[in-house]
């Protein structure tokens, strides 16, 4: 399961992907002038799988999203979803085929458009549509808020509210059959007290549909209840890929010890020996520094 990332750059030409993930990423680079946001990332996903990129401001995960999606191109590296070559090796799909689901931090949803007309967008015509959104609106509990338009939905006592707001961020993830979730910080603009539960409710929305999702986020909490994996990013850079668990418990780096706030990372005076900086603070924990 644990598969960390190997930044190799060899690694980047079409014949090198393997079949059978939702999403990889080989090599991906993206430089703004002189500012290199995305450097060699890779990344493998498989079905069903909660990849949380995290990282400080700046860090590259945005980019990395908008990559995927398709919304700004790399410079170098191959992206495929699914079965399919979206970039790299002469393929540059445009976002709009690529079959993916966007979850922002303001929702998605259309303002013109009832929550059930929002819902029913982009799902296939036919018998089924309507039995899917009734579906969905139970899912959410939003049964009876069908008719309302996005604006109506936020007042109310704090509960309606949550369930409201818990429609309108998940609303998107039913709208389309896609292949894959892209969501961009989703919950960090609202309060502290919806956030928690509302982050409880997507994810087990998200598992029960076996949804592939990459989630942008810069809170390590919110990472470690989403994510089946945690991606910490730096400098465009992936430092570390792994489980909550094993970036928490066992940082590779002395950034992502010190981003999780962790390990005691005190560096030895005339500073680590070599192979304690290749392998890092587990090492120092170990019998590197004894
Ligand atoms: N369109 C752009 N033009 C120029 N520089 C950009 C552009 N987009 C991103 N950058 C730069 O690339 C780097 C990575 O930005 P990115 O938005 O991906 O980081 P981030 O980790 O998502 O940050 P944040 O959490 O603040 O959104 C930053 O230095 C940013 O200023």
């Amino acid at each position: 399961m644990f598969a960390r990332s190997k930044q190799n750059p060899q690694s980047t030409s079409v014949a090198a992907i393997s079949e059978g993930y939702a999403l990889e990423l080989r090599g991906v680079s993206k430089s703004f002038g002189a500012t290199q946001a995305v450097a060699d990332v890779n990344i493998d996903l498989q079905r069903g799988e909660i990849l949380c990129l995290l990282g400080p401001s700046g860090c590259g995960k945005t980019t990395t999203l908008r990559l995927i999606a398709g919304f700004d191109t790399p410079d170098s590296g191959v992206v495929r979803i699914g079965n399919r070559t979206v970039y790299g090796g002469g393929a540059n799909e445009s976002p709009e085929r690529r079959r993916i689901g966007m979850v922002f931090q303001e929702g998605a949803l259309f303002p013109h458009l009832t929550v059930e007309q929002n819902i029913a967008f982009g799902l296939p015509r036919g018998r089924q549509r309507k039995q899917q959104v009734a579906e969905s609106l139970r899912t959410v509990g939003l049964e009876g808020y069908g008719e309302r338009y996005p604006h109506e939905l936020s007042g109310g006592v704090l509960e309606q509210q949550h369930d409201c707001l818990a429609g309108e961020r998940v609303a998107p993830l039913d709208s389309r059959s896609a292949d894959l979730i892209l969501m961009d910080e989703p919950f960090s603009s609202l309060d502290p007290g919806l956030r928690d539960q509302l982050r409880q409710d997507v994810a087990a929305i998200l598992r029960a549909r076996n949804a592939t999702v990459v989630c942008v986020t810069h809170d390590q909490e919110e990472a470690m209840q989403l994510g089946d994996r945690v991606a910490v990013m730096q400098d465009g850079r992936i430092e570390q890929l792994g489980s909550p668990e094993e970036v928490f418990h066992h940082p590779d780096t002395q950034f992502a010890a010190e981003f999780f706030g962790t390990a005691d990372l005190s560096v030895p005076r005339g500073g680590w020996p070599i192979s304690c900086q290749r392998v890092g603070p587990r090492a120092v924990a170990g019998s590197c520094l004894s």
